[in-house]
């Protein structure tokens, strides 16, 4: 349960004039549901397998005919990644919570915003969040949102950049949601914020902090990107492009030189070709070219997450390190830092307007 989401005054009335028998119904309010991937329950073979299934059965992620990849993906892969995937995720699960980093920042995330918006628009908004795979789901979290009384409803794909396997079947997943309800609410979607100035701002700021903790000034900073098969770019994904202008768009916030920072893309899975450069390959190169200190941030994660704190910064800065590097520093996601959740906070005000 979150600040701005307690129902306050949302007290379910019959309306005036209305029969006896006439159902209750609660004051409007505005729903602004916030999505992320998902992430698995547990790291067993099970949550993962069920987890990996849902997510690698999606085809906005994987869109190869379902004759040809289910029996590849039921057979081979889903009999293997599950033990290794659970590895990975054990080396950075939250213990204590018992549940995955994502997790935990997202609902860090949540709170924040639904306190923020709170602040500014009282008890008419309610804030929470879903996950486009596992849980919790976004068809439940729509479900409560209606029950709640929100006739509008503001879904935001927590992705500063599109891709269609990420924002766009983040959508599709909110509006299959909402083809179940009776009473169907208004519904928007934020669209990608990759060049808001306030979130180029929160990432330059969060740099700069990295940058003056350090003894020694990296010699490059490497903003890594989640990759996509290079195909989706061809056939008309705009990813790749909003990526390349985040980091251009950072390079100038930061008064920076090009030879200063660099865009990588990281996590390739299969036997396609992916956006190029490719992180970990790039890391290397660039040890063995003489750039002993290097610094890496990923801006296209919102929440850091497996791919940032285990493949980043365990399997990447390996590769740096065995190829020569001396130096190297993660620059943690965007997360809860007070500049992001105020970016993010802005975003949700624009696109809230004329509803409250
Ligand atoms: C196989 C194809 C994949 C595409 C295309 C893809 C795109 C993509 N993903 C993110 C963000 C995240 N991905 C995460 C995990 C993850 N991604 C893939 C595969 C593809 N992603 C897999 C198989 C996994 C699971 C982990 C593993 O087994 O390696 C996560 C982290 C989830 C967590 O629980 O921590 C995020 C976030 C973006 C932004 C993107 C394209 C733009
Ligand atoms: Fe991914
Ligand atoms: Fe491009």
């Amino acid at each position: 349960m979150f600040d701005a989401k307690s129902d306050g005054a949302a007290v379910a009335e019959r309306p005036h004039h209305a029969p006896a028998d006439h159902p209750a119904v609660k004051p409007a309010r505005v729903g602004v549901l916030l999505a992320n991937l998902g992430t698995p329950d547990a790291t067993d073979y099970w949550s993962m397998r069920r987890y990996l299934n849902e997510f690698l059965s999606d085809r906005r992620v994987i869109d190869y005919s379902p004759w040809i990849w289910q029996p590849l993906l039921q057979l081979i892969i889903l009999s293997k990644r599950p033990f290794s995937s659970g590895e990975a995720y054990r080396s950075i699960w939250n213990t204590e919570a018992d549940e995955s980093p994502l997790m935990t920042i997202t609902k860090d995330q949540t709170n924040a915003i639904a306190a923020t918006l709170k602040a500014r628009y009282g008890d008419d908004v309610r804030v929470d969040f879903c996950m486009r795979y596992g849980n919790p789901s976004t068809e439940s979290k729509v479900r409560e949102m209606v029950e709640a009384g929100c006739r509008k409803i503001l879904f935001f794909p927590l992705y500063p950049h599109y891709a269609g396997a990420t924002s766009a079947t983040a959508n599709d997943q909110f509006f299959r949601a909402l083809m179940k309800e009776k009473w169907q609410p208004v519904a928007r979607v934020v669209p990608p914020y990759y060049d808001e100035p306030a979130y180029i701002d929160a990432l330059a700021q969060s740099i700069e902090r990295a940058y003056a903790a350090k003894e020694n000034r990296p010699d490059i900073l490497v903003c890594s990107y989640h990759g996509v098969p290079k195909r989706y770019l061809e056939e008309g994904d705009p990813y790749h492009c909003q990526c390349q202008k985040t980091t251009r768009l950072l390079m100038e916030r930061l008064g920076w030189d090009k030879t200063e920072i660099k865009t990588t893309f990281q996590s390739r899975f299969g036997p396609e070709e992916w956006l190029q450069p490719y992180t970990v390959e790039e890391v290397a190169r660039l040890a063995e070219a003489g750039k002993k200190r290097i610094a890496v941030c990923a801006p296209a994660f919102s929440a850091d997450c497996i791919e940032t704190l285990e493949e980043i910064n365990e399997e990447i800065r390996e590769s740096f390190e065995e190829a020569g590097g001396e130096e190297f520093t993660y620059i943690p996601c965007l997360n809860d830092d007070t500049a992001h959740i105020e970016a993010l906070s802005g975003v949700i005000g624009e696109n809230l307007k004329g509803w409250l």
